[in-house]
């Protein structure tokens, strides 16, 4: 657990039930059971969880936009319940498919949000960090996805909040605005915002995220920084720290004659022609052997790079395999 000193969002055992439904003979569905989360400010929080774990649930509760059944929320110091236009000017949302009017221009579209605000960013340098400048003419219907993206993202932010809900950011980002967006919200995070996002991309929440919180079938079931998270992972197989060695060299090499009597235990693979992978408890004699069996051999490898577990095999560690 960490310190809730004054967190931007504070969720302590929140419950939702939906309905009543006719599939269920007219009783409610509990969507959400206990989800607790604390978000600080200058630090990004990332909520992971597998599809209907309940993650838009709870952050739609979050914002005010669906009523809570039981628990309590505080958004900046207030029951989003309870709050008006002053809690809302203080937050901003950017959900996944923008929820922007499809008819509206940009630029006169960010204006017009901005007047809705008392100390608005200025326009100029959101528009020039997030390239709007290049689709300013379009309206938004004729916009690709990674375009309305950071155009809903500008959206989100032009009214300088205290704290931002991310959903999926980088979704249909190609690398150069993903890499953009990426340095804003860092930017933003080390300017003291509180940031709240949600993805089921584990590399981003694994550049992205300060805290993570993993939830399923509506409750918390893992917590901590994303070293704490695969540091979990390690401890989850018997306090062996299995790692893979992945490189790119010539196809066809006898990677256990390579690793000689060494290679007993590991798991040694050619996925594709010339690109292999070695997986298992490596030790430093391992990396040793490799390498001076490239050295006898005259091979350079083309890329080379070991990792420990990453954040994707912990999830699906703790949220289990089965499809949603
Ligand atoms: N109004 C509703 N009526 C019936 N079921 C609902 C309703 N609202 C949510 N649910 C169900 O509650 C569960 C949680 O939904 P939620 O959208 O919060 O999940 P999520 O974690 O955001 O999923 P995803 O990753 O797919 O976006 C899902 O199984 C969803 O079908």
């Amino acid at each position: 657990m960490r310190s809730p000193e004054s967190p931007v969002l504070s969720i302590e055992g929140l419950i939702k039930d939906v309905g009543p439904l006719a599939a269920l003979d007219g009783k409610m569905l509990r969507v959400v059971n206990g989800v607790s989360l604390h978000a600080e400010r200058g630090q990004v929080t990332a909520l992971l969880g597998a599809n209907g774990a309940g993650k838009t649930t709870t952050l739609e509760c979050a914002q005010g936009l669906q009523k809570r059944s039981g628990g309590s929320i505080r958004l900046l110091g207030e029951d989003p319940d309870l709050a008006g236009a002053g809690l809302r000017s203080r937050v901003g949302v950017m959900l996944q498919d923008g929820g922007l009017p499809p008819s509206a221009r940009p630029l006169p579209l960010l204006r017009h949000i901005a007047g809705m605000y008392a100390n608005p960013l200025p326009l100029g340098h959101l528009v020039e960090r997030l390239g709007i400048d290049s689709f300013s003419r379009s309206s938004v219907r004729r916009l690709s996805g990674g375009q309305k993206q950071r155009l809903a993202l500008a959206a989100a932010l032009i009214g300088n909040p205290e704290v931002l809900f991310l959903d999926e950011p980088s979704a249909g980002l190609d690398p150069q605005s993903r890499q953009i967006v990426f340095e804003l919200i860092a930017e933003l995070r080390d300017a003291g915002m509180g940031i709240i996002l949600t993805t089921h991309l584990m590399d981003d929440a694994q550049r992205l995220a300060d805290y993570v919180y993993i939830i399923d079938a509506g409750h918390n079931v893992a917590e901590g920084t994303v070293a704490e998270l695969l540091q979990h992972g390690e401890a989850s197989r018997d306090g062996i720290t299995e790692r893979t060695l992945s490189f790119d060299a010539p196809a066809g090499l006898d990677l256990r004659a390579a690793l000689g009597g060494l290679g007993e235990g590991l798991a040694l693979a050619e996925d594709r022609a010339g690109s292999y992978t070695v997986t298992g408890a490596l030790a430093p004699e391992h990396l040793a052997r490799l390498t001076a069996w490239w050295a006898e051999k005259g091979i350079m490898p083309a890329s080379l790079r070991l990792e420990a577990r990453s954040l994707e095999d912990v999830f699906l560690d703790i949220s289990g395999r089965d499809i949603r």
